[in-house]
């Protein structure tokens, strides 16, 4: 026989439940504390639950249990169920917010016993849709609804997409911490897509590729004749973004006359056009991100910390791709999918070997790198499965059980650290070399020596990168 319908309730509501729970019984559900132990039974393995949430006070400690049940169980739908114990929600704006947007609600002075069974199947409807949507959804690479095209299941991908959420849902500045190509940009239009200015514009400002001179203009517009070559007045990326976000990509490398402009910004929303006297009000949320220490930055004077903590109201990490190893066949097959509808290609798919090196390549360049590299490989693979070789990835040529001279042990340990520091600085030499402790000169002649290209479209190619799964490889100096 079938097992009845359950339902989920947090284990501090246990009590109030239990007193129901033979009514509901009796209407085919069973009711499981979050403590036990059944929910993970047999008996309930394939079925989905909804989740039952007796609202009883308005405490705050009571709203953040309610909230970390909801996020224990983001794949529940959750009936909210006002009891005769109930606050009254008028006048306490924080808890009515926060149950019309994340409950189904039952009001028990108002409602049947009936009334919550529909409830419960209503509920249990959505979440069977949800269900479906999210299993199609990794599929076709669309996760969450609106959020956009971000891949990825892993537990510290949910995070993130919890994450996003809690932050779509507020009007304040946004800190992206991340590597290189983990997703920031992504994570910040994600953001602005699920918010409330969803319909006002998104820009993007990366602030390492705009010259010094130009950044002012470029930020904050200027008036016809502010300055040689200003031959028209010239609207800039803040006030452009009126209504909407916008994102300031590489904030570290903003000049620091520039950062005092923008904390200015911050504070009263307001702008002054290069070469106007008059102020702007300007309506627009800022997201901003780094891939550099930005506590090291300000240490070293190079960041103002009053900014910093402006910014950093609220903040969200987005995961390198080497801590989420599970999302590696995920991406590579929907971009293969992806590239193979795009143009010819033999390639059906990839060789078992060609997973197990994605599998224990370190991705230094993250999401960016695995795209370019399935791309390349879409393109380039002439059989019918994809090799390590297709991708740029080979398997370190070296047996360790091989004798090895330290001299080309250190040679090869050398050339793949290069390697990677120039993929994670987009292969702007003078980064790399800084984060390497060489100099450029030393860089070009070491790139040289081990024959690695400066250009980022040939990161893949010719040089094949090894990965690396053995014990931790240090730079030796040159
Ligand atoms: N989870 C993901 N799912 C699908 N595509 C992704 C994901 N994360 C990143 N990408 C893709 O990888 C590329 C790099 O992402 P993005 O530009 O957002 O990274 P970033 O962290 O901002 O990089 P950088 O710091 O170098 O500017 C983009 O093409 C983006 O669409």
């Amino acid at each position: 026989m079938e097992s009845p319908e359950f339902f989920i309730f947090p284990d501090e509501c246990a009590t109030y439940i239990k007193e129901k729970l033979d009514i509901l019984e009796e209407k085919g559900w069973v009711g499981i504390s979050s403590a036990d132990q059944e929910f993970k039974s047999q008996s309930t393995k394939n079925k989905i639950p909804v989740g039952l949430m007796p609202i009883f006070n308005s405490d705050e400690d009571v709203l953040t249990e309610i909230e970390e049940s909801i996020n224990c169980h983001p794949e529940m739908v959750w009936v909210g169920w006002l009891t005769s114990y109930s606050p009254s929600l008028q006048g306490n704006l924080a808890l009515e917010t926060f149950i019309l947007r994340n409950l189904h609600i039952f009001h028990e002075q108002q409602d049947s016993i009936d009334d919550i069974v529909i409830s419960l199947a209503r509920c249990k409807a959505v979440a069977v849709l949800r269900k479906m949507n999210r299993t199609r959804s990794a599929r076709e690479g669309i996760k969450h609804g609106s959020m956009l095209k971000m891949l990825g299941n892993t537990a510290s991908m949910q995070g993130l997409y919890c994450n996003i959420k809690k932050v779509a849902a507020v009007d304040a500045p946004v800190f992206i911490n991340g590597e290189s190509g983990t997703g920031k940009e992504l994570t910040a239009r994600s953001i602005h897509e699920i918010s409330s200015r969803r319909n006002g514009p998104f820009n993007a400002v990366n602030c390492g590729a705009l010259p010094t001179h130009l950044i002012q203009s470029e930020l904050f517009g200027h008036e016809k004749g502010a300055f040689t070559g200003a031959v028209k007045r010239k609207i800039g990326r803040i006030e452009a973004t009126e209504g909407g976000t916008l994102f300031l990509d590489e904030i570290g490398d903003l000049p620091l006359e520039m950062q005092v402009n923008l904390l200015r910004f911050l504070e009263d929303h307001k702008i002054q056009r290069i070469g106007d006297t008059g102020e702007i009000s300007v309506d627009v949320r800022v997201l901003a991100a780094t891939h550099v220490d930005l506590n090291k930055a300000i240490e070293e004077g190079k960041f103002r910390e009053d900014l910093y903590h402006r910014l950093n109201v609220l903040t969200i990490s987005v995961p390198p791709l080497r801590e989420r190893r599970e999302d590696i066949s995920l991406i590579s097959d929907y971009f293969f999918d992806k590239f193979s509808c795009e143009a010819k290609t033999r390639a059906r798919g990839f060789s078992k070997d060609s997973r197990s090196v994605m599998q224990q390549y370190q991705w230094p360049g993250n999401v960016r790198e695995l795209i370019n590299r399935v791309r390349r490989a879409t393109v380039m693979c002439e059989h019918r499965l994809i090799s390590p070789e297709d991708l740029g990835l080979e398997r370190r040529s070296h047996d360790w059980r091989e004798p090895l001279t330290l001299e080309r042990a250190r040679e090869m340990a050398e050339r793949e650290v290069i390697n990677a520091a120039l993929v994670r600085n987009k292969h702007k030499v003078q980064k790399a070399a800084k984060e390497l402790g060489v100099s450029r000169v030393t860089l070009y002649r070491l790139m040289e020596k081990h024959h690695l290209s400066r250009h980022a479209s040939e990161e893949t190619h010719p040089q094949k990168a090894t990965f690396e799964s053995g014990p931790e490889i240090k730079l030796i100096s040159p």
